[in-house]
């Protein structure tokens, strides 16, 4: 049986090892995500209702692994009467971004067939999401990605991404798989669907637990975060860039130089 195509839900195969985001997946990925990602759309929602604290006029916005244009299709709603707010989508699948250029056709939306390492710098850059998508970058390639988006954002811009995580404990990362796999029936994925989706993400979706990812943010520079959402083995995280200690004591510096000007 090993390395044979299998059903992963009742319209997607793939092979063990070989998971993709192709044409065929994402014909389907709308509903599948919704039967195999727990709290899916709550998640959405969480995200858009926190964008407020960091979208305002001229927001430059970025979405890593924008896929079907979910998320920014909620986001242009929630900011339609913001001004000239910008939404660029980064995803490497060419059938994602056909779909998601027709649920957001607005000249304010950028969807860019790129691989997000492939991204050498942003700037200015107001949000950063990325929703199971780190997940699926090499190690190696993660903490890069994760520099170039604290070295893009704006002082007070933020990070937000969910992940599929590890446990901190063995005992835990029994009971987290066993409910996520109870999960997936409840929503009409069978048995041999579930084995056979699990067996064509190995060593594709490489989970960090929620202290290694935390850890990774504060490595790149990031002092302020917290996480937003958490079910068993799914985590969102926030991650905020505050100025840096030689931004405030220039800060400083110039307060004192004008109090010394206010004085004389
Ligand atoms: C699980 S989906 C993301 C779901 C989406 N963010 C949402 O909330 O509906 C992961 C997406 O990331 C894309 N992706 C994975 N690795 C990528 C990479 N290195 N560069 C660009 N896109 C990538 C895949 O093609 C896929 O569409």
């Amino acid at each position: 049986m090993r390395n044979k195509e299998g059903l992963v839900d009742d319209l997607i195969t793939s092979i063990p090892g070989e998971w993709k985001f192709d044409e065929q997946v994402s014909q389907h990925f709308d509903t599948h995500v919704r039967k195999s990602v727990p709290l899916y759309e709550e998640v959405q929602k969480a995200v858009i209702e926190i964008s407020e604290w960091f979208i305002r006029d001229n927001s430059v916005v970025y979405d890593l692994g924008s896929s079907t244009g979910e998320t920014i299709s909620l986001l242009l709603q929630k900011h339609s009467r913001k001004k000239n707010v910008r939404f660029i989508g980064v995803e490497e699948s060419l059938p994602m971004i056909e779909i998601a250029r027709k649920k957001c056709s607005s000249e304010l939306v950028q969807f860019l067939q790129q691989h997000i390492e492939e991204i050498n710098e942003f700037a200015n850059i107001d949000l950063v999401l990325s929703l199971y998508t780190l997940q699926f970058l090499p190690l190696w390639k993660r903490k890069k990605v994760l520099q170039r988006i604290y070295n893009g954002l704006v002082e007070g811009g933020a990070f937000i991404f969910v992940e599929k995580i590890r446990a901190e404990n063995s005992l835990f990362e029994d009971i987290w798989n066993d409910l996520y796999w109870d999960f997936k029936q409840e929503n009409g994925l069978n048995e041999q669907q579930v084995i056979k989706k699990a067996q064509s993400l190995r060593g594709v979706l490489i989970p960090l637990s929620l202290t290694e990812n935390l850890s990774l943010l504060s490595d790149v520079g990031f002092q302020c975060m917290d996480t937003f959402i958490k079910w068993h083995n799914f985590a969102g995280i926030i991650a905020v860039k505050m100025p840096s200690k030689n931004d405030i004591e220039e800060n400083t510096y110039l307060n004192t130089d004008k109090n010394n000007k206010i004085q004389q």
